[in-house]
């Protein structure tokens, strides 16, 4: 079978605090040991890797990054990007999870 050149990663963020604030409601969630995540009551997606909210850089950088930087180092071209809309986690996620709260 021919391998897919793209991988895809879906990260679910916590809510942040000033969305606590106003009450506002997680709507999409992961459904365990499976690579799917479900948005709102039952539209289910699935991807090539799925970390739910309490995922860690280090569990995200080791299941999709590492392979990538190895595949680099023996001269193959890779390439990550993030992509998503605004405030949902991309410079966290690629520059080390240390943005400021808001
Ligand atoms: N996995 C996470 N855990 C905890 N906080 C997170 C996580 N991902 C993002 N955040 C927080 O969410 C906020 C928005 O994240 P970030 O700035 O990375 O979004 P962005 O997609 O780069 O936004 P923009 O496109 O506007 O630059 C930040 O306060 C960041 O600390």
């Amino acid at each position: 079978m021919e391998e897919i050149p793209v991988k895809v990663a879906v990260r679910i963020r916590p809510l942040l605090p000033k969305e606590i604030l106003h009450n506002q409601q997680v709507c999409v969630r992961v459904v365990p040991n499976t690579q799917q995540v479900i948005m709102g009551k039952d539209r289910a997606f699935t991807f090539d890797f799925v970390f739910g909210q309490k995922s860690l850089q280090n569990e995200l950088y080791v299941t999709c990054i590492k392979p990538l930087v190895l595949s680099l180092i023996e001269g193959y071209n890779v390439t990550v990007f993030a992509y998503g809309q605004t405030g949902s986690g991309k410079t966290y996620t690629i520059g080390g999870g240390h943005v400021g709260e808001c």
